[in-house]
């Protein structure tokens, strides 16, 4: 795990999307296309903006969420929304989409043919990630009934996970869709995250589902 302080949450915003946006043009120069796998949360909504105006031919990047809150994209909570208000605009607004809501009454229904629709595009290119106070990570939630089946090795590619720690039924890209990427970052902010980040690095996944990732993770924190 490579560790990164910034003194304040705006450096951390400026070089983390300037990073992500150079890992991005690296990877289009020898390959046709690359993708990128984003977070919900409030943390990452300054990466995307600044991230949103990268001058890199975003016609040839596919983006979608880690996870995603079974709710309509229009509603307040959903972080599709999130990603067209602060990420698909300016130049990434070229960018290819894959939502993870389908509209299907459940996420169950969902999975299936969500994991092919992600399957072409991994490894994924880069992937950022965040982080609860509770260590979950994308919607890989501590308690969850369905997380050891996300853990595994060799689990689907996206799964419906419902959880205690979540306010709706939400859907995920699992262990392997996610653990295997090109790049993987870690962005977490405050005190609290720095101290839970610290608890994490000592459990096992199934405790602190966040351990899975940190092996190969650039974690990226500020106050
Ligand atoms: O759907 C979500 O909520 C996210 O994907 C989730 O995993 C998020 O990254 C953490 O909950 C941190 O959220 P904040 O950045 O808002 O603290």
């Amino acid at each position: 795990m490579d560790f990164r302080e910034y003194p304040d949450r705006e450096m951390l915003a400026l070089s983390l999307a300037d990073q992500i946006a150079s890992q991005l043009a690296q990877q289009l120069r020898s390959s046709d296309e690359t993708s990128l796998c984003v977070p919900g949360g409030t943390s990452p909504v300054p990466i995307f903006e600044t991230l949103s105006g990268a001058d890199i031919d975003w016609g040839r990047v596919t983006v979608f969420l880690g996870d995603e809150r079974w709710v309509d994209g229009e509603h307040k909570r959903s972080n599709s929304r999130l990603l067209r208000r602060h990420l698909l605009r300016d130049r990434a607004a070229a960018a290819r989409y894959i939502d993870l809501y389908t509209g299907a009454a459940t996420p169950d229904e969902a999975a299936g043919p969500l994991a092919e629709a992600i399957r072409p595009h991994l490894p994924i290119g880069v992937v950022l990630l965040g982080m609860g106070n509770d260590m979950h990570t994308a919607s890989l939630f501590p308690g969850a009934p369905r997380l050891a089946e996300a853990l595994a090795p060799d689990a689907p590619l996206v799964l419906p996970i419902r959880a205690e720690g979540a306010d709706e039924p939400r859907i995920t890209l699992t262990r392997p869709a996610l653990a295997d990427s090109m790049h993987l970052h870690l962005l977490i902010m405050g005190p609290e995250k720095r101290e839970a980040l610290e608890r994490a690095q000592a459990l096992d996944p199934i405790e602190a589902p966040v351990r899975a990732f940190l092996d190969n993770a650039t974690v990226h924190w500020a106050e």
